[in-house]
C-alpha cells in the first residue's frame, strides 16, 4: 500500500565520523548525536537542513465520549477547531513562535465549520460509533482516510516541507488510543487506559470497563502471554480507532515514503506511529519521537517502539504541543553538523 524506501545505512561510518570529530569530546551532545546522524540518513549527510516545518492537527470526535469517559463534552472538539482557526490555542501560540506551517485537517468532527482558511475537509464521518458497543468505522474508511492523509502530505511535500509535525484533537480519542495500543501490544488494559483531560477516580474506572468491553467485543483481550498472530493494524484501526488516528497514521506512512522526518507527538500521536510501524517496518527510520506525555502508557508505548523521547515537561494536551516544541532540538542537530568546525578546521588538538 505505501512503498517506504527502506533507509540506507551505508554512510553511516562518514556521518558519524564527522560528528566524532567535530570540537567536543566523544559523545557530548549527548541525544543530539544520534538525532544529526538520523538527520543526515534522511536528508542526506552534505548539509541536512529542516525545510517548511509543518504542523498539521487532525481533528475527529469519538462515539465512546457520549459515555462518560471525558472531562469534557464532544462540542469541545469543533470549539477547540473554531480557536485553532481563531489563532488562540497552544499549538497556535508555539507554531507561531517556533516558525511552523499549521494546517488543521477535520477528518470527522460533529459539527463541521464552514469553509475557512486554514481548515481541511477530509471528513469520513460525523464522529466514529462508541468502540464498546459497535466498530469504530468501517474497513472502507479506513483505506479512505489513508489515501486522503497521504494526498495530504504529498501536497506538503511539494510545498517544499521535509519535516511534518502531528497533532490531534478529539474529545474521548485517549480512550480509542488506549484500545488500539492494548490490542496492538497484548499489554494489560491498565497499562494503556490513563487520565486523559484528568477524570477523576470513578470515570477512570467507567473508562477501563468500557475498554474492556470494547476489546471483547472485536475479539482484541490481552492474551496473558499466549502467543497469537499479530492483529491485523487495519481491522484494529477499524473496530478501535478513530478518524483522526486513522489520518494521522496515513500522513506518517506518506511522509516517510517522500523520505521525509515525522515528528511525532503525545499518546495519541504515538499510538498512530505504532499503527504506521505495524503496516510498515520501514517507517519507524523517519520518526523522532518529541517528548514522552504523562499520560498513562505513554512510556511502555515509546518503549515498544524503542524510542528515546527528546523531551520530558510533565505534557498532557495533545494538539502536537510537544511536537511543536522540540523542532529547535531538531534544527540544533542539524546546525552543529553543518556548522560547527572539526578539530583540523578549529586547529583544536583532537581528543579522538
Ligand atoms: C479544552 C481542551 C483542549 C484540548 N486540546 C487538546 N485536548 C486533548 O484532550 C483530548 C483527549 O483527552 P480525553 O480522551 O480525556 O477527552 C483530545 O482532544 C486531546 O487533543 C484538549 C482537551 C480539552 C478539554
Ligand atoms: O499525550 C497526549 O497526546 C495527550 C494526553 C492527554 C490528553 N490529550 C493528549
Amino acid at each position: 500500500m505505501f512503498n517506504i524506501p527502506a533507509l540506507s545505512h551505508a554512510g553511516d561510518a562518514e556521518i558519524q565520523h564527522r560528528i566524532d570529530h567535530k570540537t567536543k569530546p566523544p559523545g557530548a551532545l549527548g541525544e543530539l548525536e544520534p538525532l544529526a546522524l538520523q538527520l543526515a540518513r534522511v536528508l542526506g549527510k552534505e548539509a541536512p537542513a529542516i525545510r517548511r516545518p509543518t504542523m498539521l492537527v487532525f481533528a475527529a470526535d469519538h462515539g465512546i465520549a457520549a459515555h462518560g469517559v471525558s472531562i469534557a463534552p464532544s462540542a469541545v472538539t469543533t470549539q477547540m477547531v473554531h480557536n485553532f482557526l481563531g489563532g488562540g490555542a497552544a499549538i497556535n501560540v508555539f507554531c507561531r513562535q517556533l516558525g511552523y506551517e499549521l494546517e488543521v485537517i477535520d477528518c470527522g468532527i460533529l459539527e463541521p465549520l464552514p469553509p475557512t482558511p486554514g481548515l481541511v475537509a477530509q471528513r469520513l464521518g460525523a464522529g466514529t460509533g462508541a468502540i464498546h458497543l459497535e466498530a469504530a468505522m468501517t474497513q472502507a474508511q479506513v483505506t479512505q482516510g489513508l489515501a486522503l492523509a497521504r494526498a495530504l502530505v504529498a501536497r506538503h511535500h511539494e510545498a517544499g516541507a521535509n519535516l511534518i509535525a502531528l497533532g490531534e484533537m478529539g474529545i474521548g480519542n485517549t480512550s480509542s488510543a488506549a484500545a488500539v495500543m492494548a490490542a496492538l501490544t497484548g499489554l494489560p488494559l491498565t497499562d494503556c487506559v490513563g487520565r486523559g483531560t484528568g477524570i477523576d477516580d470513578a470515570a477512570l474506572a467507567n473508562k477501563r470497563a468500557l475498554l474492556a468491553r470494547a476489546l471483547a467485543l472485536h475479539g482484541d483481550e490481552p492474551t496473558s502471554g499466549q502467543a497469537q498472530a499479530r492483529p491485523d493494524p487495519l481491522r484494529v484501526l477499524a473496530c478501535l480507532g478513530g478518524f483522526e488516528i486513522v489520518q494521522m497514521t496515513g500522513a506518517m506512512l506518506a511522509a516517510a515514503e517522500l523520505g521525509m522526518l515525522v515528528l511525532v507527538d503525545g499518546f495519541i500521536a504515538t499510538v498512530s506511529a505504532l499503527l504506521a510501524v505495524r503496516l510498515n517496518a520501514n517507517a519507524r527510520d523517519y520518526m523522532i519521537f518529541a517528548h514522552e506525555s504523562e499520560e498513562r502508557g505513554h512510556k511502555l508505548l515509546l518503549a515498544e517502539l524503542g524510542a528515546r523521547p527528546l523531551l520530558s515537561l510533565g505534557l498532557r494536551l495533545g494538539e502536537g504541543t510537544g511536537a511543536a516544541l522540540a523542532l529547535p532540538l531538531v534544527q540544533a542537530a542539524a546546525n552543529f553538523y553543518n556548522q560547527m568546525a572539526s578539530f583540523d578546521e578549529a586547529g583544536v588538538t583532537s581528543v579522538v
